[in-house]
């Protein structure tokens, strides 16, 4: 990819460029954002998206009030921390942020805390290339050369700070040679998978199918695909995961067909505050996303609508978590505690 998912021009007087997620894969267009509320909207309408994308762009957001009073920096994190509820990766990123601004001298705090943000970035992209390599040894030992891997929505390095989470997995795998057959989910209504996990596995490369969401079913059932791998964007405690709206789904579909369900998540994805996926904030989206898809009325004018963006899937139907610390197999409060806690 030759143009940045998330890139910061400049010093602490820079400002933060955003590749626009939501003109893929027609358009390359790059968002300039200036204001702690270009960054709030271009989170709020999925410009950037994907958990630990969604908490690198709040890092930088809050640099731009960086040369403000200490109580501004404060509000800028109070204020980004509104653009989306579910990836817990936002919040927890607004911390690190807020706690840099408390502890350092206002002669420092512009530099400290865009270093705070850049070491966000770079973490991230180094935990990607670890989940790759954890999840591609699994992946090797316990599936066939060649096999067909399904996944939903998009994990992939629009969504992260490096190569992404479940599909930096499918990515090692291609680079180590075992040729995954990708089954991409076009993930309705926003097309994450269409649009954008289509655009990367091409651009890469990798052998790649695009199916609507309603085929995984019979995909699995006409024995395509030898495992689903998605990514997450909150954990529980217990290793309940919430993840695009259709992962649930996907999940039953394995556990019927005795298909392996795995997710792929950094640390950073986990919320230990919440003993089950039941306290998962789920956020609520625009009845038009589903009435008029690409601004095409598809539906009757006034139809009531229902627009969860997540679902959770419960931990006993995960056979393992892939994470930048190992892999967490079998899922339950015990386990995820080992590695997480
Ligand atoms: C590495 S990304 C994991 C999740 O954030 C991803 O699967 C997902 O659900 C993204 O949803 P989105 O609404 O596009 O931000």
């Amino acid at each position: 990819m030759t143009t940045p998912t998330i890139e910061w021009t400049g010093e602490t007087d820079g400002h933060l460029r955003l590749l626009d997620q939501t003109k893929l894969p027609t358009e390359t267009v790059v968002l300039d954002c200036e204001t702690v509320d270009d960054v709030w909207w271009a989170i709020k309408k999925l410009s950037v998206r994907g958990a630990p994308a969604i908490g690198i762009a709040a890092a930088y957001g809050v640099v731009l009030a960086a040369s403000d009073s200490h109580e501004s920096i404060k509000q800028a994190c109070d204020h980004l921390a509104t653009s989306r509820p579910t990836a817990v990766n936002l919040f927890w990123a607004l911390d690190r942020m807020r706690r840099v601004a408390d502890e350092a001298r206002d002669s420092e705090r512009a530099e400290r805390l865009l270093a705070e943000a850049r070491a966000i970035h770079a973490e991230d992209a180094e935990q990607c290339a670890a989940m790759g390599r954890y999840g591609a040894d699994l992946f090797e030992q316990t599936l066939a050369k060649g096999s067909g891997i399904l996944t939903h929505c998009n994990t992939g390095a629009l969504a992260t700070g490096g190569d992404g989470t479940a599909l930096a997995v499918l990515f090692e795998l291609h680079r180590r040679g075992f040729a995954p057959k990708v089954y991409a989910d076009e993930t309705r209504p926003l097309l994450q998978g269409g649009r954008l996990t289509m655009w990367e596995l091409m651009q890469r490369g990798v052998n790649a199918t695009l199916i609507c969401d309603s085929m995984s079913a019979q995909v699995m059932r006409e024995g395509r695909v030898a495992a689903a791998i998605v990514g997450a964007d909150r954990i529980a405690a217990n290793g309940d995961a919430a993840n695009k709206i259709g992962t649930y789904g996907v999940a039953l579909h394995c556990r019927a067909h005795g298909l392996p369900f795995y997710v792929a998540a950094p640390s950073t994805t986990f919320d230990l505050s919440l003993s089950s996926g039941d306290g998962i904030p789920i956020e609520q989206r625009a009845a038009e996303e589903i009435t008029q898809p690409g601004g095409v009325a598809v539906a009757p004018e006034g139809a009531e609508v229902y627009n969860p963006a997540f679902d959770v899937t419960p931990s006993e139907l995960i056979a393992g978590i892939i994470t930048e610390r190992g892999v967490i197999s079998p899922v339950n409060q015990q386990t995820v505690a080992a590695l997480i806690g």
